[in-house]
């Protein structure tokens, strides 16, 4: 016998704001979450911890122990930025906020980070980049995440005039992460771009000999390789040639934030951090100090990271759906955020933080 019934899900989340407009964007996060719950009758509990600059401040360090308990005994976690100009302006600082971050991700084992490059039709004539290259773009960055040049040994001389960071990968940590994007192609158009800088670096060598030896596992997945500054040349030149592109931990963190312009903002660009435990859902972007407390920062990209959220962790795909339809009808109404806007945004239409927030909730 079918049943139309809607299944009820219990869920946890934990919200971990961080630093900066973290906590100013993750708010407007948790409420689409909460606005979700009710209206599909779920039901979520909620518990807050910190990470970054504000645990520092208050235990001493980047990732207290107990907010990594938290986060393996969720659900899912909802985050929001870490960083504080007072560490980026003194590079000899002992503990950092981004130290949490990283350590976060190797605990977790989230080795893949998905960012996908959305980008709304509405968002089309007020980008840099011209309609006609823009339109139809649709790319999914499988980003890996807990290895590179981000994980090697890091020395500094004596005398400090000498540093080096090893970039390192294992055969194992590429082809997790491939096999991932490969998968991932198979479902979108079927098209996967590998990229790395092989003629130079003997770990991306590895990189690409990992790629060429999966491909005949996936007949039906066009692979092409580029080389890292070809690849950012091509995102410009030509978004539409991407579909599914996978690249080592480093490489992707640069091109993803290029590829935010396609998108049109860095706060409109969501991830997903998946791996070996509980997934972790953040915008690309940082703390962003410079509109720090000033209630402008778009919370669009925390937003669309509780749809993944929603999607990845719960499986819950109306409801993803709901979230991205009720982001798409704000932007048809014609409501922006600063960064969002161009010259013809009416002023009635330009809005902080929390309004958008408010908008968003009334669509949902
Ligand atoms: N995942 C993270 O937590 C993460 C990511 C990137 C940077 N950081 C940290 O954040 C701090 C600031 O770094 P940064 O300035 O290089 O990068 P950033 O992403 O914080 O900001 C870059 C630019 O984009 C703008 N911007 C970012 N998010 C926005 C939003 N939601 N709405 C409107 N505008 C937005 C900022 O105002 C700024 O001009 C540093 O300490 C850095 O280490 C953390
Ligand atoms: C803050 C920093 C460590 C981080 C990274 O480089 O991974 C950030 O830029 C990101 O993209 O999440
Ligand atoms: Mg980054």
């Amino acid at each position: 016998m079918t049943t139309n019934a809607i299944s009820l899900m219990k869920k946890h989340i934990l919200v971990v704001p961080g630093d900066g407009i973290g906590a100013e964007v993750t708010a407007v996060g948790k409420q689409v979450l909460e606005t979700i719950a009710q209206k599909f009758g779920h039901e979520f509990t909620y518990d807050e911890a910190l990470i970054g600059h504000v645990a520092i401040e208050a235990t001493g360090a980047a990732l207290p122990a107990e907010t990594l308990e938290k986060m393996r005994a969720a659900d899912a976690v909802l985050f929001g930025a870490v960083g504080h100009p007072k560490y980026d302006n003194d590079p000899s600082a002992k503990v950092r906020p981004e130290q949490g971050l990283l350590q976060m991700r190797k605990e977790l084992g989230l080795y893949a980070n998905l960012r996908p490059i959305k980008l709304f039709d509405e968002l089309l004539s007020s980008s840099s980049i011209k309609p006609e290259i823009l339109q139809g773009a649709d790319i999914l960055f499988f980003r890996e995440l807990t290895g590179d040049v981000y994980f090697g040994e890091k020395t500094r001389s004596e005398d400090r005039s000498t540093a080096s960071d090893l970039m390192i990968y294992h055969k194992y940590e590429v082809e997790r992460i491939v096999r991932k994007a490969f998968e991932a192609a198979r479902t979108r158009r079927k098209k996967l771009m590998s990229v790395d800088k092989a003629n130079v670096l003997e770990s991306s060598r590895l990189w690409r000999e990992v790629v060429q030896a999966l491909t005949p596992e996936y007949p039906d997945v066009e692979v092409e390789h580029q080389f890292i500054d070809a690849a950012a040349m091509l995102l410009i030149k030509d978004p539409k040639r991407f579909d599914v592109v996978v690249t080592g931990n480093l490489f992707g963190d640069i091109l993803t934030d290029e590829a935010s312009q396609i998108a049109g903002s860095m706060g409109m660009l969501a991830s997903a951090s998946v791996g070996d435990s509980t997934g972790v859902y953040e915008p690309i972007h940082g703390s962003a100090h410079d509109i720090t407390g000033k209630g402008v920062a778009n919370p669009l990209a925390s937003v669309l990271s509780a749809a993944l959220l929603l999607d990845i962790s719960f499986g819950m795909k109306a409801e993803a759906e709901a979230v991205i339809a009720a982001v798409d009808a704000v932007l048809k109404e014609g409501y922006r955020t600063r960064d969002i806007a161009d010259a013809d945004t009416p002023a009635d239409k330009l809005l902080g933080t929390s309004a958008m927030g408010e908008a968003l909730l009334a669509k949902l």
